[in-house]
């Protein structure tokens, strides 16, 4: 019962890895745009504009929370990448 579950976890953190991979590679093509436009990394406003879309993609209540935190820390990941 434990092993069937931590496969499925298996294979959903696959997917994630790979949706994960997908995301960083365009924040760093942003990263490059950012550079020749000579733009900021952080940008506030399109962070807030993120969490907010999530917030409304989130279906489960009790989740709400730790998706927020787990989005901020891939931005804030992401923003470490465009460095
Ligand atoms: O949209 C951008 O400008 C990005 O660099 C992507 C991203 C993100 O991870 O979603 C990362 C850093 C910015 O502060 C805002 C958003």
């Amino acid at each position: 019962m434990l092993e069937k579950k931590r496969e499925e976890i298996n294979e959903i953190d696959q997917q994630l890895i790979q949706l994960l991979e997908k995301r960083l590679a365009v924040v760093s093509e942003i990263g490059q745009i950012k550079q020749q436009q000579n733009l900021s990394v952080l940008d506030r406003q399109r962070e807030q504009a993120v969490l907010d879309q999530v917030n409304r993609w989130t279906q489960n209540e009790d989740y709400r929370l730790p998706i927020q935190k787990i989005m901020q820390k891939i931005m804030d990941e992401s923003k470490l990448l465009q460095i």
